[in-house]
């Protein structure tokens, strides 16, 4: 399989849309006599998130289920308040609620869910669905001669040609793998600059899910879109993305070009997923969405109590003292030489490589074995 093949990112890649300190706690219900006893408890589902998406480039967040990767995703959406942090779009922080400026928000920035049957009202046809998109962000062209020419150059976008081959069809009448392509049109209907594609290829059959990656890979090309690539795969992330940032059990771990994070991955648990996604050729055809859940190494913690400094460290073989009680800051990891050339300089201030993570951590002790590959 090829890899992906966008060059680095130039030194004034626009930043179109970023999250500084994100941070989201679920408040669990207490039931009975406990709602009179314990204090109130919460659900660390995502803390202290920073990443930013550029145009023209497509960020890939990794990680088993329940690392708080789709939460990521809904506070970027501003469909869920967040607890804490920032959100900026073009540098400008945003905050919204509802109404209005909600709608201007979600005319810049799209998601696409993973279930495209669930996200399309089965009674409706595409056409209902993708003119109620064109006129609510106000695309919709002149006349119906407009509307016409707005939902045939939709279609044609996504690669479902002749566009009157689809438009009057039930959501039930297509495939899986056309439902997400008409799912994509309808955000595209926007003219958005951020794409959220929350697992956008999971649920489609393995024979078409590489169709829809280069579809959405075009589209980032050919629109300037900045994509957030959701997944539990580590291996199409490399396919796919130029960056990929890993994250565990509602923190960020590891970070950088894809070539570097998954060819040299320096975090222990960026390399648990890596030892049990072994096969990049599987999106091509092997396999079922499951077996891409990593399992292996034991489990992840509670997000309630969630382990002290370093969240990974009950399960790291190369756990330190300093990783159950402190927290692990980014360390910036050095490049290696034959890597250089493709992953380029760093970005304004950021680090092509780094992890969060004590065994990087220079003024401490030797770096253990395994885990010399990006030294
Ligand atoms: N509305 C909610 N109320 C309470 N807890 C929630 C809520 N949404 C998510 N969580 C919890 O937050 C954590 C992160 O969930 P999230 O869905 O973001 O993870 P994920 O990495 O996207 O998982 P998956 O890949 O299975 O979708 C989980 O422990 C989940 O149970």
């Amino acid at each position: 399989m090829s890899q992906t093949s966008s060059p680095p990112a130039p030194p004034d890649s626009e930043t179109v849309l970023e999250a500084d300190g994100l941070t989201k706690h679920f408040a669990v219900r207490k039931s009975g006599r406990q709602a009179m006893t314990r204090a109130p408890r919460v659900v660390h589902a995502v803390d202290d998130v920073t990443l930013k998406l550029r145009r023209g480039r497509v960020t890939a967040l990794v990680g088993e289920s329940g690392s708080g990767k789709s939460t990521v995703a809904r506070l970027l959406a501003q469909l869920y308040p967040r607890t804490g942090g920032d959100i900026r779009l073009h540098g400008k922080s945003v905050t919204v609620k509802g109404g209005r400026r909600f709608r201007a928000y979600n005319r810049k920035v799209q998601m696409i869910f993973q279930d495209p049957f669930a996200s399309l009202n089965p009674v409706h046809t595409i056409r209902y669905h993708l003119t109620r998109a064109l006129r609510i962000h106000g695309n919709a062209g002149k006349g119906a001669d407009g509307l016409q020419q707005a939902l045939e150059q939709l279609l044609e976008r996504v690669q479902l040609t002749p566009a009157t081959r689809y438009l009057d069809k039930f959501p039930h009448e297509l495939s899986g793998g056309q439902r997400q392509r008409v799912a994509i049109a309808r955000a595209l209907a926007a003219d958005p600059e951020a794409l959220l594609a929350d697992e956008p290829v999971s649920m489609l059959d393995v024979s078409i899910r590489l169709g829809v990656l280069n579809l959405l890979r075009d589209l980032k090309e050919r629109l300037s879109l900045a994509i957030l690539y959701i997944t539990h795969d580590i291996a199409s992330a490399r396919y796919f993305a130029d960056d990929t940032m890993v994250m565990y059990a509602g923190r960020m771990v590891e970070g950088g070009s894809s070539e570097v994070v998954t060819q040299h991955p320096a975090h222990p648990y960026t390399q648990l997923l890596i030892n049990s996604a072994p096969d990049p050729d599987r999106i091509l055809g092997e396999g079922t969405p499951d077996d891409t859940e990593d399992t292996s190494g034991g489990e992840p913690p509670s997000l309630i109590d969630p382990p002290s400094g370093c969240r990974f460290n009950p399960r790291c073989p190369h756990a330190m003292e300093i990783c159950r009680t402190e927290l692990p800051p980014r360390f910036d990891i050095p490049v290696p030489v034959e890597l250089s050339a493709t992953v380029g300089a760093p970005v304004g201030e950021e680090s092509p490589h780094w992890a969060a993570c004590w065994l990087f951590d220079q003024t401490r002790a030797t770096v253990p074995a395994g885990t010399e590959a990006s030294q």
